[in-house]
């Protein structure tokens, strides 16, 4: 068993801690990748449920199956193929976690989370994480893409957040602020790309619990009076991750059901519905992403050129 070292050499053996994936396991993990390949992107993005497709867009490729990975594990739910793949979006390149690890296939935050402390020592700067979500907000249509203001993810409230333990300051400070988890500039870019494509893009709280199963119909009205309009069961504790980590984060959440929020109704949640209509919607998400990309990149590229100019 791994004794929790601090980085100054210290052992601090009396905490509980998360060593599971301390900065020299994630190091092996960044290291063995980097060993292989050449590409070194700055955006990286996790694919949720049925959103897979956008792994299938890029080009120029080197696939690695999560059973390959050092440290990873099988991403086991439908709708996530588990594979790690390095390309180009849009002639950007961009590493792309085709499905993500969820708390209740069994795995600890700290393992769901730990691709975003892989991300930060690959050299990234910025993270794109989609999700399947139901739809709290009434004013919601199955379809729905929700762009992630904020979110509340009461599992992060206790010893289940996956920053608990001893903290290690080259990936991030020890008490992270998380008012401004999801990067302005980029939630503004992402509308301005959203509406010069007429695509409505609803805005909102992304609440995440625990799964794997969905919500009680009070819990849910509970939800919805804290102030959140989608609910599913993952990102918001990659988000708090990645941000720790100083990557910038774009949260957008695809709406593929309607929670239900009525006593006795006859609908019902089920990942059957959940997958369709991500394949159903997965096109007009996939091209926005496509095209947040290579914005994004553009626009570095123009900073560092004025930069440099100067
Ligand atoms: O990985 P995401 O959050 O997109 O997947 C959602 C939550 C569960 O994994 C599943 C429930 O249908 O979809
Ligand atoms: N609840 C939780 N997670 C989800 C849902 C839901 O209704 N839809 C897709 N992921």
């Amino acid at each position: 068993m791994e004794h929790p070292v601090k980085h100054d050499g210290h052992l601090n053996v009396n905490a509980i801690t998360n060593s599971q994936f301390s900065f020299d396991k994630v190091k092996e993990i960044a290291d063995w990748i980097l060993e292989r390949v050449e590409l070194r992107p700055k955006i990286g993005i996790v694919c949720g449920s049925g959103l897979g497709g956008l792994g299938d867009r890029l080009v120029e490729t080197k696939i690695f199956p999560y059973s390959e990975v050092p440290h990873f594990p099988k991403s086991t739910v439908v709708g996530h193929k588990g594979n790690l793949i390095f390309g180009k979006l849009n002639d950007v390149p961009v590493v792309c976690m085709q499905g993500r690890f969820h708390a209740y296939e069994g795995y600890s935050n700290a393992l769901c989370t730990m691709p975003m402390k892989v991300f930060k020592l690959l050299g990234l700067e910025s993270v794109i994480l989609t999700c399947a979500a139901g739809g709290i907000n009434q004013s919601f249509e199955v379809g729905d893409i929700m762009l992630i203001k904020d979110h509340i993810a009461p599992l992060l409230w206790t010893l289940q957040n996956p920053l608990v333990g001893h903290n290690d300051d080259r990936f991030g400070p020890r008490f992270p602020a998380v008012n401004r988890i999801y990067t302005k500039h980029y939630r503004d870019l992402i509308k301005e790309i959203a509406s010069e494509k007429s695509l409505e893009l609803k805005d909102g709280v992304y609440s995440s619990l625990g799964g794997p199963c969905y919500e009680t119909v009070s819990e849910l009205r509970g939800l919805l009076q804290l102030g959140a309009d989608a609910v599913g069961m993952s990102t918001a504790h990659e988000a708090l991750v990645a941000s720790y980590c100083g990557l910038k984060v774009l949260g957008i959440a695809l709406i593929t059901n309607k929670a239900v929020i009525e006593y006795d109704s006859e609908n019902y949640p089920n990942h059957e519905e959940v997958i369709d209509t991500a394949n159903r919607r997965a096109k007009d998400l996939e091209e926005l992403v496509s095209e947040f990309v290579s914005r994004t990149f553009v626009q570095k590229v123009d900073m560092n050129n004025n930069e440099m100019s100067k």
